[in-house]
């Protein structure tokens, strides 16, 4: 019998420099890495550029050992190294952070934190382990709660706990998969400038993927840009600015789109939700009593802290979450959201982390593309038999319109990037010609290029007077598109305003519960 009491602490041992020569990588046809190299100084905070499907993930994926380059060399401090599993990058040094929270919900931190080192013993020593990881917390710059299930934290928590556990298995070198997506711009900069105090502490040294400049521009001292599995640059931060990093993102070509909003007047009520409740997956309220009202022609924004209903909102009008209390009507009618009710009022629905909630993921990008419209002409002109042919005619054609990187129509869409699923499931709903559209997050995880490009659309579907409920957690987003804010907190809506009116220090009070 094993008992890992005695077992000391991790400790750092500095801050690594790590080099990536001439990594290439294929997935069939498609270079997903083209000849990359990159140098990375010890105790640097780096940031890794690159529209959606640049090649970033497969490259970070690479040197972690998820992924096998076909070509590639590794040095950890000028030394070569040999990573082709992860947990040699672990044994190394390397830790990864992702976008979606990996600890796993219902068990606690410390059980998560014990539980996920490579190498466990038999019997684990749980009163030895607790006391060691307290005082542990009380060396770190951030703590979090040790006996709480990780599904209690916020997200903010959520993440530094994710952060903390890397630290605490010993890796001095993280690689962070856009880390901030999840947290308010406080909790980002909170988290960030105690990674960057580390870094210039020489404790760690940082990779992070990201599309935000701004946190580029606030604790990134190096930027390297890939451009189409093809390295552009890297150069220190200071000698860049926004505009030359979006150029070396995307080429000289034309990349804003400029959003236009046509004053017009909103037309009838297109969704109405009147008293609605609906339970979460504990059966606990998320939503309660909510009741709001979405007009012909206009952007309702509902702005707020993940995890105050949203998520049950949207799934109860995309008809997959039952209401407890309450109705939603379209154009006057009871909803209760069935695939028939949707197709006859022409809804859209683009939900949150689409390739788990609106695609069918081992299916192809062209049967997913047509998941809406596959017993209608032209992909069934009876309704029973399918036609293969016009649907990879729509594939092709709303893959040339969104730009969706796929090898090709035939491709799983789980092969895509995040970007790209995103690009093609709105694709799929924004080409309907909604009379309703209900979007959550919709640029979540594209670059700046895409997210203008997508934000346009919407705003075009509302000039042609379709209603419009676009969720967010980007305040800037739902500033920029919306007619109407409203702030959801605590499942109940906290303020309405006008968007012309809007005061923003009062959304971001109504956000965080004041
Ligand atoms: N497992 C896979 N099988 C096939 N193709 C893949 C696979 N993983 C990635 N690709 C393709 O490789 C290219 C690069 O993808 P990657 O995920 O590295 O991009 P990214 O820069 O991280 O994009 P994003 O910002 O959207 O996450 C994309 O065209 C993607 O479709």
């Amino acid at each position: 019998m094993t008992v890992i009491g005695a077992a000391p602490l991790p400790r750092h041992d500095g801050a690594p420099s790590l080099e990536l020569v001439g990594f290439s990588k294929r997935f069939g046809a498609l270079a997903a890495l083209d000849d990359v190299s990159v140098k990375v100084n010890a105790g640097a905070f780096h940031a890794l550029l690159g529209e959606n499907g640049a090649g970033k993930s497969t490259l970070v994926k690479c040197a972690m050992g998820y992924y096998a380059a076909d070509e590639g060399q590794i040095l950890l401090n000028g030394r070569e190294v040999a990573i082709t599993h992860p947990r040699q990058a672990h044994e190394l040094g390397l830790g990864m952070v992702y976008q979606h929270f990996t600890l796993v919900p219902n068990m606690t931190v410390l059980e998560n934190f014990v539980l996920s080192r490579d190498h466990l013993p038999a019997v684990i020593d749980w009163a030895g382990e607790r006391r060691r990881l307290r005082d542990y917390f009380a060396t770190t710059p951030f703590a979090v709660p040790l006996d709480t299930p990780v599904a209690d934290l916020a997200a903010g928590q959520k993440q530094k706990a994710e952060i903390l556990r890397q630290l605490y298995l010993k890796r001095n070198l993280l690689i962070l998969d856009e880390p901030t997506s999840v947290l308010t711009p406080d909790e980002a900069d909170e988290v960030l400038s105690t990674l960057k105090a580390l870094t210039q502490a020489r404790q760690l040294t940082i990779v992070t993927i990201t599309h935000k400049f701004r946190e580029v521009n606030a604790f990134c001292d190096t930027v390297t840009v890939l451009r189409r599995g093809q390295l552009v640059d890297t150069r220190p931060t200071r000698d860049l600015d926004n505009d030359t990093m979006a150029e070396m993102m995307v080429g000289r070509r034309e990349n804003r789109v400029v959003v236009e909003r046509e004053t017009r007047a909103p037309g009838a009520a297109v969704l109405s939700i009147e008293g609605l409740s609906v339970a979460d997956h504990v059966g606990q309220l998320a939503v309660e009593e909510l009741s709001l009202e979405i007009r012909a022609g206009e952007i309702v924004g509902v702005a707020g802290v993940s995890g105050n209903g949203q998520r049950e909102l949207v799934e109860t009008l995309a008809g997959q979450r039952h209401a407890e209390a309450g109705r939603m009507l379209v154009h006057g009618e009871p909803y209760a959201a069935t695939r028939a009710e949707m197709v006859r009022h022409k809804i859209a629905c683009l939900p949150e982390e689409p390739l788990r909630n609106a695609c069918v993921a081992d299916m192809s990008v062209a049967e997913n593309m047509a998941l809406r419209a596959f017993d209608q002409p032209p992909a069934s002109p009876d309704g029973v038999r399918l036609k293969r042919a016009p649907m990879r005619d729509t594939a092709l054609r709303l893959i040339e319109a969104y730009r969706v990187k796929t090898p090709g129509p035939n491709a799983p869409i789980r092969a895509l990037s995040g970007g790209n699923v995103q690009r093609a499931v709105l694709a799929r709903e924004l080409s309907s010609d909604g009379d309703l559209l209900i979007v959550a997050n919709p640029c979540f995880g594209l670059d700046f290029a895409a997210a203008a490009e997508i934000r346009t659309r919407i705003v075009q579907a509302r000039n042609r007077g379709a209603a419009i409920l676009l969720v967010s957690e980007d305040l800037d987003e739902i500033l920029q598109l919306s007619d109407r804010i409203v702030v959801m907190f605590d499942g109940k809506l906290a303020l309405q305003a006008d968007a012309n009116r809007a005061d923003v220090g009062a959304i971001g009070r109504a956000m965080a519960g004041h």
